[in-house]
């Protein structure tokens, strides 16, 4: 791989409302002093989808998990992560509160091994949620979003495990929907899924961005050109470029992306 000037980016601010933004975000693993993500300032469109790409290793992971203080407990993480005007990245802000807000959907689909509405309602219970009726509702209500009603009506008793690989995926969508987030975070979350179910996932994340704003990492860049309007494209923990989808794929101003998105690397 050829070595490039890390120190050149490109990165526009989206002229659409932002519903999530991060300042010079900086994140050290362990007691390192070598941060994996350096000086990280994106800022996210409402109801639109944006894509994190970039090589194994690059820094999507790490960058993503921390927009919801995921990485809390294994890394220290610097700079500001600005939701409605708070920073959120300060020890002050309840993480449970930033999570109810910003959710996440992980690589491997990881349903409960519990019925289909158990699923869905656990957390709200453990949320204080009693009503019997608003459950259903909501069970209905993010199942619907996450396009698996249909599939499930009928088997809303039977385990969760049950279930095909594409179906559990956009079943743990409607468990994160379920909480009423603004934002969705997901890492890869198609990855362990077939073609047809990768395609319905797709489908179901853009039909999202009517009430959500969706944040995705992903390997392929088929999927980022595909579903996102923006694509971020990360080397080696620095963010390099950020623009409009189609500028990223067939007009990057930068040398590294330009060789990422036709293929020289990765
Ligand atoms: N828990 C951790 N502890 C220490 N270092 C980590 C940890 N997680 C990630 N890293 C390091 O941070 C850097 C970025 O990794 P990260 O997983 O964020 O990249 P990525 O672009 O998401 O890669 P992939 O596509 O393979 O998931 C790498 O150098 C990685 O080794």
């Amino acid at each position: 791989m050829e070595t490039y000037d890390l120190s050149q980016n490109h990165i526009v601010t989206p002229p659409e409302e932002i519903a999530l933004s991060t300042n010079q975000l900086q994140v050290y693993y362990g007691s390192g002093s070598r941060a994996s993500m350096t000086d990280a300032s994106l800022s996210f469109p409402r109801f639109q989808i944006t894509a994190l790409i970039g090589a194994s290793g690059s820094g999507k992971s790490t960058y993503l998990r921390s927009l919801n203080r995921m990485n809390d407990r294994i890394a220290r993480i610097e700079g500001e992560i600005m939701y409605r005007g708070t920073n959120i990245n300060s020890p002050k802000v309840n993480v449970y509160e930033v999570r109810k807000h910003i959710g996440m959907v992980f690589q491997k689909p990881n349903p409960f091994a519990k019925s289909i509405s158990e699923n869905i309602t656990f957390a709200l219970k453990a949320a204080g949620i009693t009503n019997r009726q608003e459950l259903n509702e909501r069970v209905e209500t993010s199942l619907k979003e996450a396009a698996l009603w249909n599939e499930v009506k009928d088997d809303l008793n039977k385990s969760a495990l049950a279930l095909s690989g594409g179906q559990q995926q956009r079943l743990c969508i409607a468990r994160a929907l379920a909480m009423k987030p603004d934002i969705l975070l997901l890492d890869e979350p198609a990855s362990a899924l077939d073609p047809i179910s990768t395609t319905k996932l797709e489908v179901t994340l853009k039909e999202l961005t009517k009430n959500y704003t969706i944040i995705i990492v992903t390997h392929n860049m088929q999927q980022a050109s595909r579903i996102s309007a923006y694509t971020a494209f990360f080397h080696l923990g620095h963010v390099i470029e950020y623009d409009q989808t189609e500028k990223i794929f067939q007009t990057p101003e930068i040398q590294a992306t330009h060789d990422y998105v036709t293929g020289n690397f990765g």
